[in-house]
């Protein structure tokens, strides 16, 4: 079995990392750290977990005990990987961080964004961006992974195909995104509450959110150079869920007028994905239907046969979008089944 410690288990995705991991065939839960609830049983907090973790509690952050794991899944705010990772590394225990510590590869354009300076610049060499779909054989042999982030996930996912086969103008993306509130985290604060969150929805960060820079890092890579971005993302009142609607411009005399050829273009680029679906041409994927899964549900479509591509991309910002996420890079890190822990399907209605 497979050790592994979980920082910062009383949020949201700590808690979604015990319940996927609950069911994961080579991986025991050896610690998980919580300061506010230290001495508190698992599921006396997360009742869902009684008869899955018998005994665990939460405990004071401890490199030491963290140290004599396998793997530590880091699931804190911004700034605590950045503080313990590298001892653990030293230790060599592998570090699976969710949170946007290590995500972008420039320290100077994460303290802009961050508004801090970057805890461990001499890391980032070290560590690799999770994206399976991108970045599979380096994960493979990674010591430190940076888990993408919600909306990123879904935005590459959606671009990816039409990015790598230069398909579409590069300098004119549009990413118009939506997520439910535990994208906002377990924290109490006033736009989470039912009051204010239920029954309306609105769009922020539309002059610049923190997931921008590392979803052009990452678009970027993918066309061989900058892409030009605007991203919107929205608050909808939903509990899980990201739902992505993507609009680029076709490059002119690139596409026969053939119907059919983006949709074969994405179910190439996707076919040995056990995490991307590519919909039968026509669909509309709904966040309800990726629900507690890995799963990205991709469409594309061509509106009226002009030069306007649009791509809907759906996942669970828990899952796909953080923990489920987080156990492929271990399942890859180790050598295990990709999918292990993570082949139940989605929860409906
Ligand atoms: N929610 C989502 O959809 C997504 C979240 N993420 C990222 O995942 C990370 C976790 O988010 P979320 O699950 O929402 O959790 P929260 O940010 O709500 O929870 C934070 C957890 O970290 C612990 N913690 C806080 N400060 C420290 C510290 N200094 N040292 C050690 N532990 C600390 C807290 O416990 P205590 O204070 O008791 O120690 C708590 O258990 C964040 O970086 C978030 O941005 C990524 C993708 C999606
Ligand atoms: C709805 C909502 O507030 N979503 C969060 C993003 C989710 C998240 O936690 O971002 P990381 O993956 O970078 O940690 C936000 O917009 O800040």
């Amino acid at each position: 079995m497979i050790k592994v410690g979980i920082v910062g288990g009383t949020g949201y995705t700590g808690v979604e990392l015990l319940r996927l991991l609950a069911q994961h065939p080579d991986v025991e839960v050896e610690a998980i750290t919580s300061r506010s609830e230290a001495g508190v049983r698992v599921d006396a907090m997360y009742p869902n977990l009684r008869g899955h973790y018998d005994e665990l509690c939460f405990s004071e952050p401890d490199t030491e005990r963290l140290g004599a794991c396998d793997a530590v899944f880091f699931a804190t705010p911004h700034g605590v990987a950045h503080a313990l990772a590298g001892e653990l590394l030293d230790k060599g225990t592998r570090v699976i961080d969710l949170s946007a510590d290590f995500r972008l590869r420039d320290a100077e354009e994460w303290a802009a964004w961050y508004g801090q300076p970057h805890g461990a610049p001499a890391l980032l060499e070290r560590a690799v961006y999770g994206l399976p779909e991108v970045n599979r054989e380096a994960i493979r042999s990674a010591q430190l992974i940076a888990v993408p982030g919600c909306y990123p996930t879904a935005v590459q996912l959606g671009l990816l195909p039409l990015l790598e086969a230069g398909l579409i103008e590069a300098d004119h993306l549009i990413a118009d995104c939506k997520s439910g509130v535990t994208g906002a985290g377990r924290g109490a604060k006033v736009p989470s509450l039912m009051a204010e969150a239920s029954e309306s929805m609105k769009a922020y960060g539309a002059s610049g959110h923190r997931h921008l820079p590392e979803i052009r890092q990452g678009l970027g890579d993918a066309a061989g150079g900058q892409v030009g971005l605007t991203f919107v993302p929205h608050l909808t009142p939903m509990i899980r869920g990201i739902h992505a609607t993507l609009y680029s411009r076709l490059v002119a005399g690139r596409l026969t007028a053939e119907s059919g050829e983006l949709q074969s273009l994405f179910e190439r680029r996707f076919a040995d994905e056990p995490f991307v679906d590519v919909m039968p041409a026509g669909s509309h994927p709904e966040t309800r239907s990726v629900k507690g899964t890995n799963l990205c549900r991709l469409a594309v479509h061509r509106p009226g046969n002009g030069d306007t591509v649009v791509v809907l991309a759906v996942i669970d910002n828990l899952v796909k979008g953080a923990s489920g996420q987080a156990i492929h890079n271990l399942n890859l890190m180790f050598g295990l089944r990709e999918t292990a822990g993570l082949d139940a399907p989605a929860i409906m209605p």
